[in-house]
């Protein structure tokens, strides 16, 4: 969405994209994913079956390194090695469940941030009383579609939501992010058209991207197993890194967009764009909003 086409453009890119406490997103965005690619953290990830290739891929595309180790018998060894722990109920399970209760708690015990997906939470009271159980464990950020969001804010255990899709619009669940960020003590971002990003106090819009993401399965899932590598990177600035990676997963679906005719060929584009972004675009196309 963002157009560097004009160097007029670009510098007008950067001025927006200062945030008030002088943050250049483009800038920080760069060093973030430089951070990434130099350390290549270790990210452990207990995800659904379906997101599974794609999280790893977006990970290794961006410099990380995803391990996929979900056994409750491997929890005590692996996870205190980990630089951070991505846990996503995709695919719940009963048997799944204690790993990702026992890989959060042995990451708070071992000072690693882990990140929420709470995928379809409000398919089930199961699905629900889970997330609520691993919310409640402090995960360093949540990220979710508007329809999760809002379900999770509230509690709502009868949401309109389709399933694993949203049915609402980012910009609806800005005051449900809020307020979760709040009783959580986690960052909160809602994905759309802008992704919103807020700790309860500030809010931003992260605003690369292009629609045609929501029609690849799991793209969600693979933008928050990024946010894992960049906290992962960064630890005392979750806010900040949220932002930039939502950002960079964003741009690198603008540049894939190029090359892609439809949401299959996106998928494959995606990935190179992700592996192949530089500093010149990074710091130029980075589009971030205060919010009011
Ligand atoms: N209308 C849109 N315009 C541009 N980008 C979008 C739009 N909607 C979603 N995106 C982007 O698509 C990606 C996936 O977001 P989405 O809200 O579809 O997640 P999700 O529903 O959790 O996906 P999944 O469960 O399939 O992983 C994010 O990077 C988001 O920024
Ligand atoms: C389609 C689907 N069903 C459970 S998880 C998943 C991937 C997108 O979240
Ligand atoms: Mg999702």
């Amino acid at each position: 969405m963002a157009d560097e086409s004009s160097p007029e453009l670009a510098v007008e890119n950067v001025r927006t994209a200062m945030n008030p406490a002088g943050i250049l997103w483009g800038r920080r965005a760069w060093e973030l994913l430089s951070l990434v690619r130099a350390r290549s953290p270790l990210v452990q990830c207990i995800t659904n079956f379906v997101s599974m290739d794609l999280v790893a891929n977006s990970l290794l595309a961006a410099g990380a390194s995803p391990a996929m180790v979900h056994s409750v018998h491997e929890i005590d060894a692996f996870t205190p090695r980990c630089d951070a722990i991505y846990v996503n109920i995709g695919t719940l399970s009963e048997s799944w469940l204690p790993s990702m209760r026992a890989a959060a708690s042995a990451a708070v015990a071992a000072s690693r941030p882990w990140i929420l997906d709470p995928v379809a939470v409000s398919a089930s009271d199961f699905r629900m009383d889970a997330c609520l159980g691993l919310v409640a464990l402090r995960p360093a950020v949540i990220r979710g579609n508007p329809s999760e969001i809002l379900a999770l804010s509230s509690a709502c255990r009868f949401s309109d939501s389709k399933g694993v899709d949203s049915s609402h619009e980012s910009t609806d669940a800005v005051e449900a992010a809020m307020s979760l960020a709040r009783t959580s003590n986690a960052i909160v971002a809602v994905s759309g058209a802008i992704d919103y990003v807020t700790d309860g106090q500030r809010v931003v819009g992260a605003q690369n991207g292009v629609p045609m993401l929501q029609k690849i399965t799991a793209t969600g899932c693979a933008v928050t197993a990024l946010i894992a590598a960049f906290v992962a990177v960064d630890p005392s600035n979750p806010f900040e890194a949220t932002v930039c990676a939502l950002s960079i997963f964003g741009l690198a679906g603008e540049m894939g967009m190029d090359f892609a005719r439809g949401p299959a060929s996106l998928r494959i584009s995606l990935i190179d764009s992700l592996h192949g972004l530089d500093e010149q675009n990074v710091a130029s196309r980075v589009i971030v909003s205060p919010m009011p």
